[in-house]
């Protein structure tokens, strides 16, 4: 099948920098996407953006370009609940990838245990309306049910604003939750200022919540971008990235993003985006658990 990708579409960054900051060995990242292609494993009708291509096979060459020993593959929205481009980058890493998935309600349990077989670990729940339609919180729920028994946790894709209204529903699920990019902060607000507190509390109050402090690219207002050999990206975003890694260093992950769906503005060097890891994390021992320690721990716990 043909796809015309969505108009503006940043394809991801050619020829990434080698980054100048050398992660641990056994780095893991925490996040990160494949995109069909769409040749092979279409992209869903109820899709919101057609992105272009993106191939395990260019994401394992990312990951060994960069340094990274492991990947945590979360299914794309452009994908539904088509699993199949996710699960293909799974079975091809060599026990190196674990996968987020994102199921119906009417997935059976023989199709979860196959997914957990090909190191499936946890399913998605987004609540950013620009990338899904509204899935009734009962049926979410009745799904995190049946995936607590697996062992598998939620990961949940909201914006800040939206906290308030789905605070009830997020502190009431029976795992571990993994927030996307941190919640997705308006980083032109005080990092103490009450929207932000709501998510550290959240954090605080409830040991299960774990957060990715990802995506500066996307959060950031002020810049400068990860271009062209910029050390200090994203200045605005380190209060807030830096505040979670301190606050709670054991329930922090971080990923890449890569191939960094809907970007508008720029599409970050990704050399450089790693760059910006000992920004927010400005120890040895704190940069072991973002990288190491906590997503060995969550994904891989049988060899940590
Ligand atoms: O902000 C986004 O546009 C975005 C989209 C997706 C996805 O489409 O799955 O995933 C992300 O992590 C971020």
């Amino acid at each position: 099948m043909e796809f015309q990708k969505t108009p503006g579409w940043l394809d991801w960054y050619s020829g990434p920098s080698a980054p100048r900051f050398k992660v641990p060995a056994g780095a893991v990242d925490a996040h990160c996407h494949v995109f069909g292609p769409g040749a092979e494993y279409p992209y869903a009708a109820e899709r919101k953006y057609t992105p272009c291509d993106a191939s395990r096979k260019q994401l394992y060459a990312l990951r060994d370009h960069l340094g990274f020993a492991r990947n945590v593959v979360v299914q794309a929205t452009c994908h539904g609940a088509d699993n199949r481009a996710m699960i293909d980058a799974l079975v091809h890493s060599d026990g190196r990838a674990r996968g987020i998935a994102t199921v119906k309600r009417s997935v059976s349990d023989a199709e979860l245990q196959a997914m957990h077989d090909c190191g499936v670990r946890g399913v998605r729940f987004n609540f950013v309306r620009r990338l899904v339609d509204f899935t009734p919180r009962d049926e979410l729920m009745e799904i995190a049910g049946r995936i607590a028994t697996l062992g598998w946790h939620v990961v949940i894709y909201f914006e800040a604003v939206d906290l308030p209204e789905l605070w009830d529903f997020f502190t009431a699920l029976p795992t571990t939750i993994v927030v996307d990019h941190m919640g997705r902060p308006d980083v032109t607000k005080p990092v103490n200022g009450p929207e932000f507190e709501l998510f550290m509390k959240f954090m605080r109050q409830h040991p299960n919540v774990w957060s990715k402090v990802s995506c500066p690219e996307r959060l950031s207002v002020a810049g400068p971008p990860a271009l062209n050999g910029e050390q200090n990206a994203y200045r605005d975003v380190l209060p807030f990235a830096r505040r979670i890694v301190e606050m709670f260093p054991d329930r922090v992950l971080w990923g890449t993003d890569w191939p960094h769906p809907n970007l508008k503005d720029h599409m970050p060097d990704d050399g450089l985006l790693v760059d910006f890891i000992p920004h927010i994390a400005t120890t040895p021992e704190l940069q072991q658990k973002l990288l190491v320690d906590n997503p060995m721990r969550l994904y891989w716990p049988e060899v940590s």
